[in-house]
């Protein structure tokens, strides 16, 4: 166990982790953070050993989250900046029952557009520099949104394995991704079997993450870890790394279905993960909080957090990005706040 440093969060083997990114982890410019997005997570074989023990020190995490949500937040023209800065990380995502291939169409050009053209000529801004990270959809609309989004260069996601529970049979989770790679999804959010995690068989875990990746070809695997339904920090950090060492681009939160979903907690054991990942294999594993991020105070902590624990690459969508349905509307308002000084009623952002 590491020493007993306030700093020490997740402590495999005895190694205290500091709460500053490494400077080596800054690059000078995002075109490391774009180039990273080229380099896929190829994964490690697993080794027990690397999770072996690992334990979180919970008051030092409450301590460290405290901080960030009491952090005097960026203000005016900073706040504005990292605002439109968090659009472009958004997953804009419409994952209900009732969704329409009317309603994808509508989200993606949401996508395309997302901050009303009158503020973004207000805030200096060229018409179409603004877009967001990506779409987030099932599977049945996926080939509807590729077609929407043609030539913007806005990823489709695809939640996939069984989403929400992931329990559909293994070959059917593989045959689901499959099809919505063909159908043009470039990224594939898949969620595991919490089963493997509340029992603490990670080699299943692994293995079928693995299973997963070679089923992505060349597709960017986001591996949902369903931490509401998990039960502890350190079956997180557990989580983290196994999911990693498979091989996963990016690692995230929540399905949004769980009862409780994104949370800071949660966030720092995970990026902590991700640091611990970069610092024994060199690769850059990206980070999605998703479900229940809505408001842009929210995000703009999720931001801290991010440059924080990881560096200034972090804040690019090559390596972070938000599940999210309704934040964008809230961002619209802080930012037709920053321009007129009023703030407008939420029906009058609506997002598709
Ligand atoms: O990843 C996607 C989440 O389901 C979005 O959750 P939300 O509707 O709470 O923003």
């Amino acid at each position: 166990m590491s020493d007993a440093s306030t700093h020490s969060i997740v402590a495999p083997h005895g190694l205290g982790i500091a709460p500053h990114a490494p400077a080596a982890f800054d690059s000078p410019d995002a075109q490391d953070a774009q180039d990273a997005h080229d380099v896929r997570n190829r994964g490690v074989p697993f080794d027990a050993a690397w999770i072996d023990g690992l334990r979180v020190n919970h008051a030092a995490v409450e301590r460290r989250t405290a901080t960030l949500a009491a952090r005097r937040s960026v203000k005016k023209d900073a706040q504005a900046a990292w605002l439109l800065k968090a659009v472009t990380c958004i997953d804009l995502t419409t994952l209900n029952g009732d969704d329409t291939e009317g309603r994808v169409r509508r989200l993606c050009a949401k996508a395309r557009r997302p901050v009303r053209a009158d503020l973004v000529e207000a805030l200096g801004l060229a018409p179409d520099a603004i877009a967001t990270g990506a779409v987030c959809v099932y599977h049945r609309f996926v080939a509807a949104a590729a077609d929407a989004l043609a030539g913007a260069g806005i990823p489709v996601a695809a939640v996939s394995t069984g989403f929400p529970a992931g329990l559909n049979p293994h070959r059917l989770k593989l045959e689901e991704i499959a099809a919505s790679v063909a159908d043009g999804a470039a990224e594939i959010d898949i969620v595991v079997t919490r089963e493997h995690i509340l029992t603490g068989n990670w080699r299943a875990l692994y293995d079928e993450v693995r299973d997963f990746r070679a089923a992505c070809g060349a597709a960017h695997l986001k591996a949902i870890l369903a931490t509401g339904d998990i039960r502890t920090l350190a079956n997180v950090a557990k989580a983290s790394m196994v999911c990693m060492m498979a091989g996963a681009d990016f690692i995230k939160t929540s399905t949004g279905k769980e009862g409780v979903n994104a949370t800071l907690d949660v966030s720092l054991v995970m990026v902590r993960m991700i640091r611990e990942f970069r610092e024994r294999t060199g690769a850059r594993v990206g980070f999605k909080p998703a479900g229940g991020v809505s408001s842009a105070k929210s995000v703009l902590a999720y931001q801290v957090l991010m440059k924080e624990e990881l560096g200034r690459d972090w804040l690019e969508p090559s390596l972070f990005r938000i599940g999210a349905s309704s934040l964008l509307a809230d961002i619209e308002r802080q930012l037709e706040h920053h321009v007129t000084g009023r703030y407008s009623a939420f029906n009058r952002h609506p997002v598709a």
